[in-house]
């Protein structure tokens, strides 16, 4: 019996040391010399305080007390230790024992595991706190885990989503976390619509791998219907503000054409003087900009700008906006009257664009502010003295129109005194290329993107075209390319073009009106419809060239510009 417990005590992973009454050590079992580093032959029979510095079966032999679950360090472990009296039939001490084990495995697994748990709590946090919507899925493209910002923003409940297929919160587009699970490759800014409320969003997903195995995909959302929302009243904003103040220069004007180039050398002459100056050229070949740039390079540069679109106006309206008006001039005038644009524009600069529109008597009176620099208001006497710089712009053949009797020749002559030519961009195709890259820049910082360039193929099939609408037109298919662009692509190329090709009977305007509406709506509200959808085929087909556009629809200018405006339609 004594040998097989020798064998039980020196094949358990405890150390036992004993002591009889005197504190002589009685047993050293094997597990003590590992964990002590002291062999059993040098400890036994001696007296334990010479062997382990600081034990304490002294002091039970004293007392007779139990000492339980005792942790302390041994050299470089920590151990466990339990010691007892050992007691004759009459209650004597007669010795003592030390049962003690080593758990520094246990105590770093230990510290491991709350270290997990913290990470886990953190992990947590930052999942129910962040803003991104993040989802979840498994290796199967299984929904397994969403956070609260996640429901938020696709209105889906956790219960709609874990457990089902990935493809369930995809409102538009495709499901990013399947093309994950199928390359194992992150995806990233793929535009997509979410959730019942189709709520547009950028995504990006990434894979989850563990030891090189793949156990699915995270993805997070980012809200971008609420960025669209400000972009969209930034331009209206800026649109507004574009309309207030003059914000181009000369450097601004993009183009080394020798055209445009003595274009510009007129305009900067005729700005560091008083003079009348009139601006000819089709729409949209940047007559505005001149405008803006002489203002600003003329000593009325601290002045209004005043811009006023004489053909958007009806004939008594412009009148009134012009020259203000007196209280009580018509109906519905206000208290007190009103400034005009001319009394605004004072010691600035007054743009007067579609020159060519205003009628006969608004002629005769604009006439009298270049002769006498003073005007009267409408219902008024009294002449009030100002001090503008006309500057007029038209599209239409003035010398054609005074012979017709429509424009006066008197009015022609005193506007006509610096007259600057800009050339339609089909005269200056050499300058698509420097406009383009002008354009790519412009929209970089209004869509945040960062495309470089053009391709040689798509600035040839610009090149091939008749420019209608001339740099507006160019500057509305450069937009609308990037917007046809992915976002990891950087170069136009010529599928990213819009449609720029004449127009063909398979894409007439009106044939394509959703049939399904017409149960749904009045007649007035569809001939609305159908007319509006056929100015804008119009001025798309002449690049928003509006004297093309209006003559192509058998309308005059000011009244496409009245339609324009009902309808929203943008200039
Ligand atoms: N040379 C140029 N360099 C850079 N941008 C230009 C140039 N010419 C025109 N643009 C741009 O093209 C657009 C149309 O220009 P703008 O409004 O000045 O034309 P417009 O001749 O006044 O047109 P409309 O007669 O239809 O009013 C604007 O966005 C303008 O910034």
């Amino acid at each position: 019996m004594r040998r097989e417990l020798e064998v039980i005590l020196n094949s358990t992973h405890d150390g036992m040391i004993a002591v009889d009454k005197k504190g002589i050590i009685t047993l050293f079992n094997k597990a003590a010399e590992r964990l002590t580093g002291i062999k059993a032959n040098y400890a036994l029979g001696k007296p334990v305080k010479e062997v382990i510095i600081n034990t304490r079966l002294m002091y039970i032999l004293e007392t007779g007390d139990f000492e339980l679950n005792r942790q302390q360090d041994l050299g470089n472990i920590k151990i466990i230790t339990n010691r007892m009296p050992v007691k004759d039939k009459d209650g004597n001490i007669i010795g003592a024992v030390a049962v003690f084990r080593d758990i520094t495995d246990v105590i770093e697994l230990a510290e491991e595991i709350t270290n997990l748990k913290e990470v886990q709590s953190l992990l947590e946090a930052i999942f129910h706190a962040t803003q991104d919507a993040i989802s979840v899925v498994d290796c199967k493209g299984m929904g397994v885990l969403v956070n609260p910002a996640y429901v938020k923003l696709t209105g889906l409940r956790e219960k709609d989503v874990i457990g089902k297929p990935a493809t369930v919160d995809i409102a538009e587009g495709e499901s990013i976390h399947m093309k994950v699970l199928e390359t194992k490759k992150p995806v990233k800014n793929a535009r997509l619509k979410v959730g019942p409320n189709r709520k547009e969003v950028i995504a990006e997903a990434a894979p989850i791998m563990v030891d090189g195995e793949l156990r699915g995909s995270v993805g997070v959302l980012h809200d971008v219907s609420e960025i669209i929302k400000l972009t969209n009243e930034l331009k209206e904003a800026k649109e507004i503000i574009r309309k207030l103040e003059a914000k181009y220069t000369f450097d601004d004007i993009v183009g080394n054409n020798e055209l445009i180039r003595s274009a510009i050398e007129r305009a900067k002459k005729a700005a560091e003087t008083p003079a009348t100056v009139i601006l000819r050229g089709e729409s949209g070949t940047g007559k505005e900009l001149f405008a803006h740039a002489i203002h600003n390079a003329s000593d009325r540069r601290f002045g209004q700008f005043v811009r006023v679109n004489c053909a958007a106006l009806s004939e008594s309206l412009l009148e009134s906006e012009l020259f203000g008006y007196e209280e009580g001039a018509f109906t519905g005038a206000k208290k007190g009257g009103k400034k005009g644009y001319f009394e605004q524009a004072n010691n600035g600069t007054i743009f007067l664009d579609e020159i060519g529109e205003i009628s006969i008597s608004t002629q005769v009176k604009l006439l009298r502010v270049l002769q006498e620099r003073e005007i009267v208001r409408v219902g008024g006497t009294k002449p009030i003295s100002i001090n503008v710089r006309i500057i007029a712009a038209t599209n239409m053949d003035l010398e054609q129109a005074v012979k017709e009797g429509k424009f006066r020749e008197d009015l022609y002559y005193r506007l006509n005194v610096v007259p600057i030519n800009i050339p339609p961009l089909r005269k200056r195709k050499d300058d698509i290329y420097y406009l383009t890259l002008n354009f790519i820049k412009k929209f970089n910082q209004e869509y945040g993107r960062s495309v470089i360039d053009i391709s040689d193929i798509a600035l040839e099939r610009l090149r091939q075209h008749d420019w209608p609408g001339n740099v507006r037109e160019l500057e509305n298919v450069i937009g609308r390319s990037i917007i046809n662009m992915k976002h990891n692509e950087n170069i136009i190329q010529e599928k990213h073009l819009p449609q720029i090709e004449p127009f063909t009977s398979q894409n007439t305007p009106n044939n394509d009106i959703d049939k399904k509406q017409v149960e749904n709506i009045t007649l007035d509200e569809y001939i609305s419809k159908a007319e509006k959808r056929f100015i804008e085929d119009a001025l798309n087909k002449y690049g928003y060239n509006k004297t093309m556009t209006a003559k192509a629809l058998g309308i005059s200018i000011r009244s496409l510009y009245y339609k324009m405006d009902k309808y929203k339609i943008r200039k």
